[in-house]
């Protein structure tokens, strides 16, 4: 949450530090302290004459191993550093409940989408928007900016590691590098060669610079210079500058509870926040804000704190008792989510890793490779058959998905572009991630990217401490489900390639007492049964506060205002308007040093 010229008010007392702190300030800003939040934070507290106020709904952990250490991870999911949030069909979404947000217990990857992919953004905003520059070579410079990338050393290069220069920054808050610990036995090089040689995806150097349908080696929010521990967003842009900062007050296992608003649409203005203690406990406490509030709850938290503040869907607000402020149905909606499954292979006893990790080699298969005879494909249809069959199905996808969306043809504006990028721009479809250590001796986490499927984040109750309801509506367009069934295949093909032949000792996760041998890689159906039983969430939640024009069922502009609003923007994963093939924080990390800039420039 952040909120600009801003001062606590007196009704009730606040926290008397921090009312302390901020009765000397008169121009202070706050938000919520995750990715998007923090980035913002920091960069609008480079001018002394503004005071920001960080307020997050997690403690401050930076001293958890549990969170430092990249090593650990996923041993802070169920506690209370993670959100876990319940979906439909029983699956856990993660997401990051601490100073940081989701970069402080991510997997630490640090890759980039395709040019067109972030180019396309323009193209669902309005004319109006078009200066606004919402594409490739803006937040590729605003990446670069976030970043000091550490080029690999002489060893690491031996096992791999590669870069190219133009596609990092120098200079940035935010560390990327490879491991010291960097796995240096054969498995990585055996994946990059398997893969290249069952799909013909090219080896490529560095997949950062807006080009990544292809398999490479690749780096982690680390920070070589502190024994490769890891570099979130609390690290990188407050920690630096905390005790020099005098005008960076920051306020953990604080939640906010509402945004206050005074007018009404289309000009409503926020004129604050109110929040509480996380756990529920004591008194409210109300903010007053002179300029503009900022939201960035992420994915979930941001449509619910926009719910339960009166801007959503009128039958879902009025229903719960909360008066309606702002008439924008699709917040939390286009809510798109990638679903995982992990294939894995004992190795043979001769088989060492060398080295700690984490894994870093990732292949990203466009549907034309996917789809190839002897990569994904089940022998019966070809990539051209596939291209064809989401060309002529997307229009009923829209149809199917319009109670997600604003309506079918806002869809089927924005499924035509999705399929564009897919069948003309090469934007991988599939995710093939190597793994040492996991499923078992070795094995490939694989999840479909670009999802057809829409969900929502729907509130349940008027408070913000009651979870909302998140419904992911996991493979309802039977599209993903057909990816998600090649990328099983290829991965199985991967693995039982020769390049694996003195590393692996056969597949163990499924198998194929599972999923067995039909002579084409397994049959669809014995594929679909294992995916739908074992699946889990990616925890990449995008799209529930859309950037999109209105009647796309956009939630904000390109200048990231939500509409019919005065003062009040939102910026984390949920403006972004669909799904992008690489991990996200580099580009959260973009969109708020943009964000920072645009708030900066006053317009
Ligand atoms: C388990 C996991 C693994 C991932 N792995 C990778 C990876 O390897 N590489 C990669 O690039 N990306 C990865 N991601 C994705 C990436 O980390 C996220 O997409 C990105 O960090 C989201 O940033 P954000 O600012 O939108 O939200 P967040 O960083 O989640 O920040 C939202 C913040 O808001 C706070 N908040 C929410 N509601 C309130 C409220 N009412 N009041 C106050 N505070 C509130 C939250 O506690 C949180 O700190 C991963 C994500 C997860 C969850």
């Amino acid at each position: 949450m952040h909120q600009e010229s801003y001062a606590l008010s007196e009704t009730p007392a606040s926290p008397s530090s921090t009312r302390i702190k901020l009765a000397r300030s008169t121009q202070t800003r706050v938000r919520c302290g995750g990715t998007a939040g923090t980035t913002i934070a920091a960069r609008l507290s480079e001018d002394p004459s503004k005071t920001v106020f960080l307020v997050e709904a997690g403690n401050d952990d930076r001293t958890n191993p549990d969170v430092f250490d990249v090593y650990k991870y996923s041993a802070a999911f169920g506690t209370s550093l993670d959100w876990a949030w319940s979906t439909d069909l029983d699956r856990t979404m993660h997401g990051g409940r601490t100073l940081g947000g989701s970069s402080s217990i991510n997997g630490a990857h640090w890759t980039r989408a395709m040019k067109a992919q972030y180019d396309a953004f323009s193209q669902l905003l309005g004319e109006e928007d078009s200066d606004m520059n919402w594409n490739f070579d803006s937040l590729f410079s605003y990446m670069k900016k976030a970043e000091t990338f550490t080029p690999p050393d002489q060893d690491q290069r031996t096992k791999g590691a590669n870069y190219n220069p133009d596609f990092h920054g120098f200079s940035g808050p935010v560390h990327a590098a490879y491991p010291r610990g960097m796995y240096g036995g054969p498995q990585q090089p055996a994946f990059a060669n398997a893969v290249q040689n069952v799909t013909g995806i090219a080896l490529c150097q560095d997949l950062n610079g807006g080009d990544a349908n292809c398999v490479s080696f690749t780096p982690h929010t680390i920070n070589p210079s502190d024994n490769d521990t890891r570099s979130s967003s609390a690290t990188a842009y407050l920690s630096p500058v905390e005790d020099e900062r005098t005008n960076w007050i920051t306020l953990v296992n604080h939640q906010v509870t509402g945004v206050l608003f005074a007018g009404s649409a289309p000009s409503v203005r926020a004129t604050g926040v109110e929040f509480k203690k996380s756990d529920n406990t004591g008194e409210s406490f109300n903010a007053s804000a002179r300029q503009e509030v900022i939201v960035s709850a992420g994915a979930i938290g941001t449509p619910q704190l926009l719910q339960v503040s009166g801007i959503g869907d009128p039958a879902v607000l009025e229903s719960l008792g909360i008066n309606l402020k702002v008439n924008l149905s699709t917040v939390g909606r286009n809510l798109q989510e990638q679903a995982m499954n992990n294939l894995g292979h004992s190795a043979r006893p001769s088989f060492s890793p060398d080295g700690i990790g984490p894994a870093n080699c990732i292949a990203f298969p466009s549907l034309k490779e996917l789809f190839s005879e002897n990569g994904g494909s089940n022998g019966s249809v070809t990539a051209d058959d596939i291209a064809d069959y989401i060309m002529a199905m997307y229009p009923s996808w829209a149809e199917s998905q319009a109670v997600n969306g604003l309506n079918s043809e806002a869809l089927t504006t924005i499924f035509g572009i999705q399929v564009g990028l897919i069948v003309n721009d090469d934007a991988p479809v599939m995710e093939l991630f190597f793994d040492t250590g996991f499923p078992d001796d070795i094995g490939i986490d694989m999840w479909h990217l670009l999802p057809f499927s829409r969900g929502n984040v729907t509130i349940s109750d008027s408070s913000v401490f009651t979870k909302p309801e998140v419904n992911v509506n996991w493979f309802s367009v039977d599209f993903d489900l057909a990816v998600q069934i090649a990328g099983a295949r290829l991965s199985r093909r991967v693995l039982n390639n020769t390049a694996f032949d003195t590393i692996s000792s056969g597949e163990t996760i499924p198998g194929t007492g599972t999923v067995p041998e039909d002579g084409h890689g397994g049959s669809d159906d014995s594929w679909q049964a294992w995916i739908q039983d074992v699946f889990s969430a990616v925890s990449h939640p995008i799209g529930t506060a859309a950037m999109m024009r209105r009647e796309l069922g956009g939630v904000v502009d390109g200048k990231l205002r939500v509409y019919d609003t005065a003062n009040l923007r939102v910026a984390d994963a949920s403006v972004l308007p669909i799904h992008l093939s690489a991990h996200l924080q580099s580009t959260i990390y973009g969109v708020a040093e943009k964000a920072a800039d645009i708030i900066k420039s006053g317009i």
